[in-house]
């Protein structure tokens, strides 16, 4: 037994089960790479292929915990941290927790750019030449373009001479040039701003073999392929270490699979909840969301100190700067302002006047805006600030961009706008400065960092220098930020615009360790979190667990086919004009835009955001997109029990069809077509049809003639108000929503309703009046 399978065995008892296996594979590959072990022996498959896995979880489950005994079984191993393995994460407050360094700094790459052009700075290049281990933590939140240029990069660096980098059997560069790459995360949790999901699905299987489109961003499908085809495989953690509170992880569970249900979210506002046998006390424990700022749980030691957890950049500023002058306040501490120095550059003088009144607007911008400087920063002592810039990466201190401190002292000379340094107090922290009288004190002075007026410009021409202390108070933080902490207690605002992703609600909500350690500001809505995100990261999750995905059902369910009906091709939907669309919905024959126009279309139709809603089929138990249901399946009553799909229908329907006046099941060629995409309640056979066509309008009871088709059906599929009946085959949004008289502007970004007119030659005007004058 070697000195590492002991230390296997002696951290049994630190870690759970799940945890445990996940060393084992790294001890097992190792052992196999110090050469303590063959590589037959390997408990993997192939034991010579270099490790590329995924640790995976939700939120709280350990994964940067078991991260921590990695470093310590390498320590033992005698590997060196930045040479033989790297710890690297996309956020500077997520490396700094890992102890670790951010994915730009470790390649040496400028924050600002994104290409494969960008050069390595040499000492990264150096170092990464004989990096064995590379672990990326919070995975979720690196682009994918990000992760392909990190492979491309690692293949660059890697000497030919390199054991790993070449497969011997191929002579092929292996992927991420044959590094170990363990990839930590939960791709269920926030995504990256931008530079896409390293989970969504790959360009060449999203639109099948057959398709010749490029995909549209080559760098970030790279990445995808990269990660769905070169990462062999998963160790999925699954028990909560954080939050041991059984009924917030089922609050956060529902969260996180967008299925909020309203009996919690009725617990969570206090209101009244039907058949609820619980103690007074437990639903008074269960609402979270508080009653207004005179709130008494909100005088609570832990939530006066808890950071408020908001969706976006602009919340965060206005609450940190209020809640800094609360803390002045309360702690009947000064409050001073330090306030920015902006200087234009003669480019700027020359554009715009820069005078006083407009350096005083500057001030107001965001801290986004104006290179990550405060226009006024509030200092008070003992206040808590964070870092706005990386100040000190030394592997002691790693003061990095998000450490939060405390304002310890400050040197404000008289008549000075800013202090001329700050001492921040870093807690828990072992060095000790020469000359400073305590542990953990950091002295922080000004900075200058370029901003520019123009920055939406591609050629940035308006540039400002700004002079200011490179922190802002730590009140409140984004969800990103949040991601990866484990805080003691936090506030939350949950009301987050529509547009914004909803892992924000599960992200935010489970940094705590129970319920009794959040508070919601303000109430929310319940459809806010009942919307599921995109499919990408659980079809990932089932591929790396080795399930079978159908592949062409995936399509299917995104983009369903229909054939042409005269150029008999099996073509997606996109393929066919709107109109034409509804006409397969109905089950009837079609034809693609190409042979309807008599030429092919400059473009393919761009779908509307309500058809690629998604609903269940109950017949395939498959997700799938609104136009690849009839619409008569989806206007029927408890149509979430009942909807089936086109491709459904036709294979149930194909053996018989009962109508509902002479009770006979019959072959489809007894039915007009579109019967076959109704429900049954609606279906009718064309004998029954021409029966009832006969009977004079008194003895119609019970059926009706659909307005627009014309047919005959049962009225249990009837649409619309008395005179305008439709079947609801034919019912469709426009038909209800469409005004007299008016008419939308062709014009695409502009889609006005105006009224109906003429031009001088009598023809139809096809755009609003505002788009012609221009
Ligand atoms: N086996 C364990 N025994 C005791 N405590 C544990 C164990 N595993 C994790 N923890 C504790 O649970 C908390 C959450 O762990 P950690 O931050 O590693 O979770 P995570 O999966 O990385 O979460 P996130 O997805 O939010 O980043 C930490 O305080 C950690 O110390």
């Amino acid at each position: 037994m070697t000195l590492i399978d002991d230390w296997l065995e002696g951290v049994r008892c630190q870690v759970n089960v799940e945890q445990h296996i996940f060393l084992e594979i790294v001890v097992d590959r190792l052992a196999v790479e110090l050469g303590l072990k063959d590589a037959g022996a390997s408990h993997r498959e192939d034991g010579t292929e270099p490790l590329r896995h995924l640790l995976h979880g939700p939120p709280g489950t350990g994964k940067s915990h078991v991260l921590k005994f990695v470093q310590e079984l390498f320590a033992l191993a005698g590997l060196k941290k930045g040479i033989d393995y790297q710890f690297v994460a996309f956020q500077a407050t997520n490396a700094a927790d890992l102890d670790g360094d951010t994915i730009h700094h470790a390649f040496g790459w400028n924050t600002n750019k994104r290409s494969f052009e960008q050069a390595m700075k040499p000492e990264a290049a150096k170092q990464l030449a004989y990096c064995r281990w590379l672990f990326i933590d919070e995975i979720s939140l690196v682009p994918a373009d990000l992760f392909a240029q990190v492979d491309h990069c690692l293949r660059e660096v890697k000497p030919s001479a390199d054991a790993w980098k070449h497969d011997p059997l191929t002579g092929n560069t292996r992927p991420l040039a044959g590094v170990n790459v363990i990839l930590v995360g939960d791709f269920k949790q926030l995504p990256p701003p931008q530079g896409g999901n390293l989970a969504d699905v790959p360009h060449h299987l999203r639109v099948g073999p057959h398709e010749t489109c490029k995909a549209p961003d080559p760098m970030a499908d790279a990445g995808r392929r990269l990660m769905w085809e070169d990462i062999e495989g998963m160790v999925e953690l699954t028990d909560r270490e954080r939050c041991k509170d059984e009924w917030w992880n089922e609050v956060t569970d529902e969260l996180r699979a967008g299925h909020l249900s309203e009996n919690n979210w009725r617990y969570l506002h206090g209101y009244p909840v039907e058949g609820c046998k619980l103690s007074k006390e437990e639903r008074e424990s269960r609402r979270r969301v508080i009653d207004g700022p005179g709130d008494p749980r909100l005088r609570e030691a832990r939530f006066q100190e808890a950071p408020v957890i908001v969706a976006n950049n602009d919340a965060k500023y206005q609450i940190n700067k209020d809640r800094a002058k609360k803390y002045a306040q309360d702690a009947n501490a000064q409050l001073r302002w330090s306030v920015a120095k902006d200087v234009a550059s003669t480019e700027t003088l020359q554009a715009q006047a820069c005078d006083k009144e407009r350096k005083i607007k500057w001030l107001q911008y965001h801290d986004k805006d104006t290179g990550n400087l405060l226009g006024t920063l509030p200092l008070a002592i003992g206040m808590k600030v964070a870092l706005t810039e990386h100040i000190d990466r030394s592997e002691d201190k790693r003061l990095l961009r998000g450490t939060v401190g405390i304002v310890h002292s400050w040197v404000w000379e008289e008549g000075r706008q800013r202090p001329s340094v700050v001492y921040l107090k870093f807690e828990g922290a072992k060095w000790q400065l020469e000359g400073v009288s305590e542990p953990g004190v950091y002295p922080i002075v000004a900075r200058t960092a370029d901003w520019w007026l123009d920055k939406g410009r591609k050629v940035k021409v308006l540039k400002v220098k700004r002079t200011q202390l490179p922190l802002t108070p730590a009140y409140a933080m984004t969800a990103h930020a949040s991601q990866g902490k484990t805080l003691v207690a936090v506030l939350l605002d949950l009301n987050v615009d529509k547009k914004m992703d909803p892992t924000i609600g599960p992200v935010a909500a489970t940094r705590v360790r129970s319920r009794h350690d959040v508070l919601i500001l303000r109430p929310f809505p319940d459809w806010l979190f009942q919307r599921t995100a995109s499919d990408g990261p659980e079809l990932l999750l089932q591929k790396l667990r080795g399930e079978v995905i159908d592949w062409s059902a995936y399509r299917e369910a995104r983009k369903p086919t229909a054939s042409c009906q005269k150029c008999r091709q099996l073509l997606p939907l996109d393929a066919f004009e709107h109109k034409q669309w509804e006409r397969v919905r109905a089950n009837n024959l079609a034809s693609c835009v190409t042979c309807w126009q008599g030429k092919p279309p400059s473009h393919r139709r761009r779908l509307e955001p309500d058809s690629l809603h998604k609903h269940k089929c109950c017949g395939c138990n498959t997700m799938k997109i609104a136009d690849a249901f009839p619409r008569a399946q989806l206007a029927q009553p408890e149509a979430d029990m009942m909807r089936h799909c086109l491709k459904c229908l036709q294979v149930k329907r194909a053996e018989g069809m009962q109508c509902r006046k002479c009770l006979m099941t019959k072959t489809p060629a007894k039915f007009t077509p579109s019967m076959m995409t109704m429900p049954a309640a609606g279906i009718l056979c064309i004998d029954c049809q021409g029966a009832v066509k006969k009977q004079t309008n008194r003895q119609w009871k019970g059926f009706f003639a659909c307005k627009t088709c014309c047919q005959i059906f049962p009225n249990a599929v009837r649409m619309g108000k008395e005179r305008k009946q439709v079947c609801s085959n034919c019912s469709s949004r426009e038909t209800d929503k469409r005004e007299r008289g008016l008419q939308t502007c062709r014009n695409k970004g502009c889609k006005r309703k105006f009224a109906d007119g003429c031009s001088k030659d009598g023809k139809r005007q096809r755009y609003c009046p505002e788009c012609r004058a221009r």
